[in-house]
């Protein structure tokens, strides 16, 4: 079953009121993510893995992916676009502060994306549902710099640039070889399967009941 994003918000919102916090989503969404990378590829030790994180929630998702992916020995760079104060919510502001004591992740703030290396992966935790407009610097900037960059593409959720619920893309959008959404399909994703490359669906603890009044 697809459903529209404003659903998405509706149960995600529910859920977080029943005490399932939405830190526990992110952490669950990061995890899920991480897994169907590790899937794909194999044995990602000393891989280089480059994170583009927003400043929303699907930014706060690739911070997640970042300590996950960590913990099986890449090398990972964070690239936050903006400053850490920038950052809009209580559960990304968590979890960057935690990558803040891990010495094993390297952080990056602003807006120059000069890598001492190739990256062998690319997420891509820019934008999600919370998508609207023609996409502002510094992120087109970013989505450009994904774009050229020949590596392996991860999207976090959908790709950004996608609108979810229409599948209509903004000024300028990412090319992927992976998405991986969260707890159901939002109608405009599956329409792109030339942005999103594979595309998976994972679970992320939400209760069903949370779905209750809502589908
Ligand atoms: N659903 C679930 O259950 C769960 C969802 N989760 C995750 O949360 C994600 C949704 O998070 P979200 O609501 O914070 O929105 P998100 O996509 O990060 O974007 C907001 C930011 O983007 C900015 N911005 C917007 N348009 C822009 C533009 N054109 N150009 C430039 N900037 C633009 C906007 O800035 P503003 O316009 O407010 O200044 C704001 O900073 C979702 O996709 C999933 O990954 C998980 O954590 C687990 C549980
Ligand atoms: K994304």
């Amino acid at each position: 079953m697809e459903i529209t994003v404003d659903q998405m918000y509706q149960i995600e919102n529910k859920g977080h009121d029943m005490g399932f916090l939405k830190k526990f989503m992110m952490e669950n969404a990061g995890a899920a993510s991480v897994r169907r990378l590790v899937d794909k590829l194999g044995n990602i030790e000393s891989k280089n893995i480059v994170i583009f994180v927003g400043l929303g929630n699907n930014g706060g998702d690739g911070l997640v992916m970042a300590r996950h992916l960590a913990g099986y020995g890449a090398k990972v760079t964070v690239v936050l676009l903006g400053t850490f104060e920038k950052i809009k919510t209580e559960e990304s502001n968590w979890n960057w502060s935690i990558l803040e004591k891990m010495t094993s992740v390297k952080l990056m703030t602003g807006n120059s994306f000069n890598f001492h290396f190739t990256p062998d992966v690319i997420v891509d935790a820019i934008l999600g549902t919370g998508i609207s407009g023609e996409i502002k610097e510094p992120y087109a900037s970013a989505i450009n710099f994904i774009n050229q960059t020949d590596c392996f593409k991860f999207a976090v959720d959908v790709p950004s640039g996608l609108d979810p619920q229409t599948g209509e893309t903004a000024n300028i959008c990412t090319k992927c070889d992976m998405t991986v959404t969260f707890h159901k399909m939002k109608q405009g994703i599956p329409k792109r399967k030339d942005l999103t490359g594979e595309l998976f669906v994972e679970k992320i603890g939400i209760p069903p009941e949370a779905e209750e009044g809502i589908l």
